[in-house]
């Protein structure tokens, strides 16, 4: 349906890039719940003409008691269609929210730059934008994307009064979820969103969002959130993989594997205290770590170790989940090893068939053909003869000829 043939209820509008689990399981849901009309954007026409079809969807909370939640009103258009973005731009929209993956993000430039081209020749009032990716700062790569799109100095001007970019943290486990109804996500019960306040602008629709906590202390909660749980999950993942488990689930079950991540989570745990103390204490931390395995072994929820592993070269960038906390214990002088350990694993993930991925047989082919040491040095910006970088080469050359090295 194009989108011009839709009417929207005459409620505020809230417009989600990306459809998919985080954005129909978490971002969308919240929105909706807080009173918005949800407009989802995203590329693939079967889900947008589904999500226009039936207005709704289903989000199962997996949390063993068949909790149900529906989402409605939603629509969606095709990110791309600049005629169907524009006409969206003068709806009483008020929060442009992201979920399209770190990689992509850059892509969603043009049309917001269109929003804010229509909103500023309509002399239409502020809106905030949230970038809600696994990534630090990803507001802020958006806000230079959209500002390259806008060489005109007023459309710059229009930009700086009017547009709230907020940078966030963006927490719950949403794996993909199997159901007869394909719109339908399966999430589990733990929600965290967390929106940096300075950045936010007041809008006119200006609705209450529950769910999206707004703090003047952003850093640390993006910080936290990254370098614990997303560490966690990617070295239980990068683990598991190479034990021959399919989730995280089977992989986190394995007490030897367990063990490893709970000491890599008190390793980051150590600096991320130092670092934002007095935000976090010891006794506050350990229970957030202590929370977040618990999580992992949520049995309600099937998330494969090749989906929680994806895009290894991402997650091995400097300021990511791996070599984010690693830098910070660096630069404290704090135990590292269990990371470096996980860096390690990461070089060696490499799903094969379906569960193929593009970064991880990039890294194995760049490691064939420059050898590991090269590559860590790439990746770290270390010298060849840095500790940590011995380190994970001999780590690495351990868990090749011994990938059960969780059991030692
Ligand atoms: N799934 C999860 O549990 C969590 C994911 N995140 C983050 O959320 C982001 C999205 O992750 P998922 O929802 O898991 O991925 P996903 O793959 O389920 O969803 C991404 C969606 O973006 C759409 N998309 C791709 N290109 C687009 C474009 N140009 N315009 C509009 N839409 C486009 C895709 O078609 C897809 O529907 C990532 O940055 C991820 O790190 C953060 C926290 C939790
Ligand atoms: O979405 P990414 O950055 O590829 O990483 C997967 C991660 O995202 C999450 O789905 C949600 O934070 C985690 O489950 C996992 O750590």
């Amino acid at each position: 349906m194009p989108f011009e043939a839709m009417s929207l209820p005459g409620k505020p509008v809230a417009l989600q890039f990306g459809a998919g689990n985080i954005g129909r399981g978490f971002i969308g849901a919240v929105l909706s719940k807080a009173g918005f009309h949800v407009v989802f954007a995203d590329v693939v026409e079967k889900i947008v003409d589904a999500l226009n079809e039936q207005g709704q969807y289903d989000v199962h909370v997996l949390n063993g008691c068949e909790q149900i939640e529906t989402v409605k009103p939603v629509s969606a258009i095709i990110s791309t269609d600049m005629k169907a973005v524009a006409a969206i731009a003068r709806e009483p929209l008020s929060i442009i929210t992201t979920a399209v993956g770190p990689n992509i993000l850059p892509r969603l430039a043009k049309p917001i730059a269109q929003i804010i081209r229509t909103r500023m020749a309509e002399g239409m009032g502020p809106i905030n934008i949230v970038a809600c990716e696994n990534l630090q700062n990803a507001t802020v790569i958006l806000r230079e994307a959209i500002e390259k799109e806008l060489t005109d100095k007023e459309e710059l001007l229009y930009l700086q009064d009017n547009i709230g970019f907020a940078i966030c943290s963006v927490d719950r486990i949403v794996p993909p979820f199997s159901s007869d109804k394909p719109l339908d996500v399966g999430v589990e019960p733990f929600y965290e969103w967390t929106v940096d306040s300075h950045s936010l602008k007041k809008t006119d629709p200006d609705v209450e969002i529950e769910g999206m906590h707004a703090t003047d202390n952003l850093d640390a909660y993006v910080q936290r959130k990254l370098f614990t749980l997303n560490t966690g999950h990617a070295i239980a993942a990068y683990l598991g993989f190479l034990d021959n488990k399919s989730t995280i689930l089977d992989s986190i079950n394995d007490n030897s594997i367990h063990d490893i991540v709970s000491r890599a989570l008190h390793e980051s745990g150590a600096a991320l205290i130092e670092k934002h103390s007095p935000f976090f204490t010891l006794e506050e931390h350990e229970e957030y770590v202590k929370k977040i395995l618990e999580r992992f072994q949520n049995s309600h929820l099937k998330d494969e170790v090749s989906r929680v592993g994806r895009e290894p070269l991402r997650k091995l960038r400097r300021g990511d989940r791996l070599l984010g906390p690693i830098e910070m214990c660096r630069e404290r002088n704090l135990e590292r090893d269990t990371l470096l350990l996980g860096v390690a694993a990461a070089l060696l993930f490499h799903p094969t068939g379906a569960q193929e991925d593009k970064e991880a047989t990039q890294v194995q082919q760049r490691i064939q053909e420059e050898g590991v040491e090269k590559v860590v040095a790439d990746l770290t910006g270390w010298s060849s003869d840095d500790k940590d970088l011995r380190k994970i080469v001999r780590d690495y050359n351990m868990l090749k000829s011994q990938p059960f090295i969780a059991r030692l």
